[in-house]
């Protein structure tokens, strides 16, 4: 297991999003799933996800894309504990039980372990409340990759506004100082 890194967000506290256009936090994306994610103790995190209209599959009922979209989120939060950019490279789900419109998706994610570059994290999603039901279950490797990785990949004008955000560009170089 990697340790917590020292420069971890203490548990509790609200990780807000790590670019505001993200389509799994960002607070500006206009169909985005906005999701609300609390460091937690050691290499976890809590984080909700409440199923909109727009969210539908199945009429009433989340399309399992988009909770696996939640899950992969959730997911990539554990990077602000190892305080490292790693991407999703394989993202397993179990579609446990159907999640209705409105219902809010309780998920907690925890990392399981580490191997070079590669960190290993498995979670939860509950209906009804932190310990309801079960109702999804993922499994993820993430890759830590470098922040060239976005740079030289991203869309040139995406990343230029990116970087011409202060607050993104301070955090983003922090990570990379410390990785
Ligand atoms: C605080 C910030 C919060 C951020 C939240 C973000 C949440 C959302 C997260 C996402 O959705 S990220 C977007 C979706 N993911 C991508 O677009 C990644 C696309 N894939 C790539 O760019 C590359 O394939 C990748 C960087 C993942 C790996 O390429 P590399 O050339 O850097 O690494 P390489 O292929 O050498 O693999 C490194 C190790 O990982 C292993 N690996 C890579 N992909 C794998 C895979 N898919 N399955 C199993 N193992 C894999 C690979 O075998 C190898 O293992 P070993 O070190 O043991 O040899």
């Amino acid at each position: 297991m990697p340790p917590r890194a020292e420069q971890a967000p203490a548990p509790g506290t609200r990780l807000g999003s790590h670019y505001d256009q993200c389509f799994g936090c960002g607070p500006q994306h206009p169909q985005g799933l906005r999701l609300d994610a609390v460091a937690g103790e050691g290499l976890t995190v809590d984080a909700e996800f409440t199923v909109e209209a727009h969210h539908q599959g199945g009429p009433g009922l989340a399309h399992g894309g988009i909770l696996t979209a939640a899950m992969d989120e959730a997911l990539g939060t554990l990077n602000w504990l190892l305080h490292t950019p790693a991407v999703t490279g394989r993202l397993e789900t179990d579609f446990v039980r159907p999640v209705p419109v409105d219902t809010v998706l309780h998920i907690r994610a925890r990392v399981t372990g580490m191997h070079g570059r590669k960190i290993y994290s498995a979670a939860e999603g509950r209906i009804g409340g932190p310990d309801g039901p079960l109702a999804i279950r993922a499994q993820a490797l993430f890759i830590q990759v470098k922040l060239e990785h976005f740079t030289t990949h991203g869309r040139p004008e995406d990343i230029k506004k990116a970087m011409d955000d202060r607050d993104l560009f301070e955090r983003a170089r922090a990570f990379e100082v410390n990785p």
